[in-house]
């Protein structure tokens, strides 16, 4: 049977990057959309402001909604400190297959939990199966239409502390307006946009940085 583009970008990871270098495995990852074959990772532009974000927020409890082939995994991994942890969510059986590769392939599996499974059950039950109290830094990449319904389930379920912060992919291409509208007018967010491209095109798309006020 023919291979899928996920995994078509794992051999491209296999082909190019080094074991146990992240920048490698990113840089691949990059090389392969830009040159062979368009895939829906944050991508280099976007993933500069992710650092600056993370880099700046030295997070230890980390959550990431929609792993895909796991590059934002890998960019956010490679900059905690040992002992923090990243747990990603991830639906789709095939894509967490070869996210798992292209993490171990980084070197970040001891920092990254990879949990194959649905974000609105898993929300729920993140204190009792993980020991985890609250999240320092979520990242939201996954289908535009959960964004707004799991950011409302994490503040029910008590996972948000004053302080930390949201940061959505996307949120003018595809867009994300229910969820931008609920961010930038609830009295409980301090909300900002950076604004950039969409993956390896000139297409406007941007990231929204969210701090939650408790
Ligand atoms: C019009 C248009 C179309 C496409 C684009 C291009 C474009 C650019 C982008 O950066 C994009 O992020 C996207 C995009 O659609 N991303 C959706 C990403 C989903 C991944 O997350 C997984 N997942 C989805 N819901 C859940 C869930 N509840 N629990 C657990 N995993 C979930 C899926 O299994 C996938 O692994 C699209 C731009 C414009
Ligand atoms: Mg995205």
């Amino acid at each position: 049977t023919r291979s899928t583009r996920p995994q078509r970008l794992l051999n491209a990871v296999r082909k190019h990057a080094t074991r146990g270098d992240p920048q490698s495995v990113i840089s691949a990852i990059d090389h392969f959309c830009r040159h062979s074959e368009w895939a829906m990772n944050i991508g280099d532009e976007k993933g500069s402001i992710l650092d600056s974000v993370v880099s700046e927020l030295n997070p230890e409890k980390v959550l990431e909604l929609g792993t895909y082939c796991g590059y934002s995994t890998v960019r956010i991994a490679r900059l905690l400190p040992p002992g923090a942890r990243l747990i990603t969510l991830e639906f789709n059986a095939d894509y967490a297959a070869i996210a798992r590769q292209v993490i171990a392939w980084a070197g970040l599996e001891d920092r990254v939990q990879l949990v194959e499974g649905a974000s609105e059950d898993w929300i729920p039950r993140m204190k009792e199966h993980f020991g985890i109290e609250t999240f320092d830094f979520v990242f939201l990449d996954h289908w535009k239409d959960r964004y707004l319904p799991d950011t409302k389930l994490m503040e029910d379920c008590g996972l948000l502390r004053k302080g930390t912060v949201l940061l959505a992919d996307n949120v003018i291409c595809p867009g994300v307006p229910d969820y931008l509208q609920y961010v930038r007018n609830s009295l409980s967010y301090k909300s900002c946009y950076f604004k950039s491209h969409l993956e390896y095109t000139k297409a406007e798309d941007g990231l929204e940085k969210s701090v939650f006020l408790g």
